[in-house]
């Protein structure tokens, strides 16, 4: 059975909880990261993707020199489930331990 969508409350409720760069709502969240250089990106997508393969949920990733841009829905439930509030959660850990660009 496909997970059920948060609602527009629900979800603000989680981005209260997240870093202040997530956007979105019952459709999909999104979070552009700028890390320090072009290797630091690419280094925080190779330790995000064993944590999606643990949880069985994937984020739709698009990697622009040192930003990635990051959209995150449950595809089988056509929106925004806890399964990507709690994605969201590990992007932040995970980009919390890399260096960000610091203009
Ligand atoms: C079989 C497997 O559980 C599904 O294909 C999973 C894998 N990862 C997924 N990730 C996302 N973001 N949405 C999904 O619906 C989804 N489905």
């Amino acid at each position: 059975m496909a997970r059920e969508r948060l609602s527009q409350q629900d979800i603000e409720t989680a981005l209260a909880g997240l870093n202040p760069g997530w956007q979105g709502g019952p459709e999909k969240l999104t979070r552009s990261i700028e890390f320090a250089d072009f290797p630091t990106a690419v280094e925080f997508v190779n330790r995000i993707a064993p944590r999606c393969e643990e949880i069985d949920h994937h984020p739709d990733l698009a990697l622009r020199w040192r930003w990635v841009d990051i959209e995150l829905s449950t595809h089988s439930s056509g929106g925004v489930t806890d399964l990507d509030t709690a994605l969201a959660g590990i992007v932040d850990e995970v980009a919390g331990g890399l260096p960000l660009a610091t203009q």
